[in-house]
């Protein structure tokens, strides 16, 4: 699946001539993510509870700061087989050039065997704003004010 003219062009570098055939793709002509493959020499069975870093074999340069990637769990691993991030989420930053590399954690009570280029997570590009930070003594109130967690009550 071929994303818009407009999409923007991101730089991605093979670390690994295995990762040539498996290159991330939007799946649908919908799709948020493209899915990320577990670049392994052998199978990885991770015991309930256990976290490793997986590699993908791939370098994206996103280059523009406006933009970053984020590695997000797949639903139907994470749902059925507990297998999620050990980060609960990665962060990918514009100006980071190396490997991407995935924690993967099973959350769940089976052992679980990940297959070498198994699609293991999913990479989405997020639109991003740098905020200029103004150093004040107070702030204009607001109606919330200081009040949350909860706050505003259950319904
Ligand atoms: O799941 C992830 C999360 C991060 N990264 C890479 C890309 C990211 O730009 C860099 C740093 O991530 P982050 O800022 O979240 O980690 P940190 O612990 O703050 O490291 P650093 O001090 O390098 O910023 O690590 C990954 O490859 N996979
Ligand atoms: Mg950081």
């Amino acid at each position: 699946m071929t994303a818009s003219a407009s999409a923007p062009r991101l730089q991605l570098k093979l670390l690994d001539e295995r990762m040539r055939e498996y290159l991330p793709h939007y799946a649908t002509q919908g799709s948020a993510g493209m899915d990320l493959r577990a670049l392994l020499d052998a199978p990885l069975t991770l015991a309930p509870g256990q976290c490793e870093l997986v590699r993908t074999g791939l370098a994206i340069h996103i280059a523009d700061p406006a933009l970053a990637g984020m590695i997000l769990p797949r639903s139907g691993l994470g749902h059925k087989h507990g297998i999620v991030l050990g980060n609960l989420v990665g962060l990918i930053d514009s100006d980071y050039q190396g490997e991407l590399m995935i924690s993967v954690w099973n959350r769940g009570t089976q052992a679980f065997t990940l297959e070498p280029f198994e699609r293991l997570a999913q990479y989405v590009l997020v639109p991003v704003v740098q905020a200029k930070l103004e150093l004040v003594d107070m702030f204009t109130d607001s109606l919330r004010g200081s009040s949350g967690f909860g706050s505003t009550g259950s319904h």
